[in-house]
């Protein structure tokens, strides 16, 4: 089938390599020249696990290929998905702008019939928005044209994108035609052979079906980072109760790892979107909000716990940073808790060395000022001179370190840990000070706190 991909990012990229991939006829248009240039010549510039192989497989099978000329890809396919940005704006709503001036390229250079999917992360009513506006442009420009709009929310992950596009657990699919059915039946055929993962539902549906996803996602995280705070307060550990309610089918062991807080270009975005959405439509939306509150409390829990420790004093204090993506396996650092802690720790006068397997180049284009970053090779380099170790992103390379090696190279044997990776006791008789989150009396409850504990301890 001949299809058109607009937005050649994490989500437009992975689709249009994945359908090429089965057989389809892929063209793939970004308004961004360089990108267009580079992807044409095989390299990505985006980290993604298997992605750039595919790519260069789709060009050499002649099945894929990438442009940035609208009226080009426009013509070109039966189905045309929209895989643009959606970013918040200042009040926490989409910004549509990148999806309706794909529209207007519709409406300007189609002349066959077209199915237009939604495939970016779009509000309940986009659908019917977008409808209405490739009809104003038709009107304005006095054509006609057939196209049905569909939504198809994309539920991928980074770091495991091309996986995810290969196997998803769900091809949502909101339309309103048997035809169109059909056709869009068709083009997932390849990835529906095992069991039927297609489910139909009407536009609207689709579409807040991706928000709800991410909203009880977001939740799950949230939820479990209350709890570990919590626990902190009270002398639990939240490790022994993740697994203790994990065990519960009900509830599972997915997305209920405490840490410094979700980030990403999904999750704080389209909570903020969410919460927007149902403002508007005069409902509440407490539970979001909640939700947002706790993880905006939680991006700081890290920074927090250094203060406290130093005492409030971080002036001239040099911290060694492990992990700067939002995630593990991604370069991504959009909205990356990281972030938080880097912005907090230089605002008290300290400065950072941070090593990450794949973010650096994004991170020095992000923070260029080498006198507040200096990002260094390797993790060990990180370590010498430096007060103490924080970990942000649970890379595995960070999951059983040479821990005399730390110790040796550190100024003082501290970690402050956002992921809980190591074993508070073990951690005791190496000799560590070692903070991770939701872990007890391992937790620098502050003094009062403490007091608190351990006259509740021994009553
Ligand atoms: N990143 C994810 O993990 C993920 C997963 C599921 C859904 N989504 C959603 O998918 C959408 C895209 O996300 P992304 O992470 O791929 O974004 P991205 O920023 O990585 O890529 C968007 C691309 O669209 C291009 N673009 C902008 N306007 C254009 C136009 N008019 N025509 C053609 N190209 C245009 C940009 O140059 C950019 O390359 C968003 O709505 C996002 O919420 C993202
Ligand atoms: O138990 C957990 C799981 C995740 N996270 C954090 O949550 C954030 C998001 O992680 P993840 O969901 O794995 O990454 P994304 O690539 O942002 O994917 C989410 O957002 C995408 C964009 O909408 C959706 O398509 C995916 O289904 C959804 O998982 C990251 O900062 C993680 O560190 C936790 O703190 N604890």
């Amino acid at each position: 089938m001949k299809i058109s991909v607009f937005g050649s990012g994490y989500v437009g990229l992975v689709q249009a390599a994945v359908l090429a991939e089965v057989g389809h006829d892929v063209v793939c248009m970004d308004i961004d020249e360089q990108k267009v240039e580079s992807l044409s010549q095989g390299q990505v510039s985006i980290f993604e696990p298997g992605l750039a192989a595919l790519v260069r497989e789709g060009l050499e099978a002649g099945r894929l290929h990438f442009t940035h000329d609208d009226q080009l890809a426009v013509q070109h396919g039966q189905v045309l998905f929209i895989a643009v940005g959606t970013p918040s704006r200042e009040d926490g709503s989409a910004d549509l702008s990148q999806v309706l001036a794909v529209g207007e390229a519709v409406a300007r250079y189609r002349e066959q019939p077209l199915l237009v999917v939604e495939k970016s992360t779009v509000p309940v009513g986009t659908g019917d928005a977008l409808r209405a506006h490739i009809d104003k442009c038709l009107l304005k420009a006095s054509r006609l044209l057939q196209f049905d709009i569909v939504s198809n929310p994309e539920f991928l992950k980074e770091g495991s994108a091309v996986a995810d596009c290969r196997r998803p657990d769900r091809i949502v699919i909101g339309c309103e035609r048997d035809e169109v059915r059909d056709t869009m039946r068709d083009l997932y055929a390849p990835f529906n052979r095992n069991h039927d993962r297609i489910l139909f539902m009407d536009l609207r549906s689709a579409e807040l079906t991706k928000y709800a996803a991410n909203g009880m996602l977001a939740t799950k995280i949230s939820f479990i980072n209350q709890i570990a705070e919590l626990a902190e307060h009270l002398g639990a550990d939240i490790e022994s109760v993740r697994l203790g309610i994990g065990a519960d089918s009900r509830i599972g062991y997915h997305f209920i790892y405490p840490g410094c807080g979700y980030g990403g270009s999904c999750f704080p975005k389209d909570m903020r979107a969410l919460i927007h959405t149902a403002e508007q439509a005069h409902c509440s939306s407490d539970l979001l909000q909640a939700v947002e509150t706790i993880n905006q409390r939680q991006k700081h829990k890290l920074f927090e716990r250094i203060q406290a420790f130093y005492k409030g004093d971080l002036r001239g204090k040099t911290f060694a940073v492990w992990g700067l993506a939002f995630k593990p396996n991604t370069d991504d650092m959009r909205d990356a808790p990281s972030r938080t802690l880097l912005e907090a720790l230089w605002a008290a006068g300290a400065s950072v060395r941070a090593f990450d397997p794949e973010a650096m180049q994004q991170t020095q284009q992000l923070y260029p000022d080498e006198s507040k970053l200096m990002l260094m090779g390797t993790p060990e380099s990180v370590l010498p001179g430096a007060d103490a170790l924080v970990i942000c992103t649970e890379w595995q390379p960070f999951k059983a370190p040479d821990f005399d090696l730390i110790q040796q190279r550190l100024k003082a044997a501290v970690i402050f840990d956002g992921r809980n990776l190591y074993d508070p006791d073990r951690m005791a008789d190496k000799g560590f000070a070692y903070f991770p989150i939701g872990r007890g009396q391992s937790c620098n409850l502050p003094i009062a706190q403490q007091t608190w504990f351990q006259a509740s301890r021994s009553a």
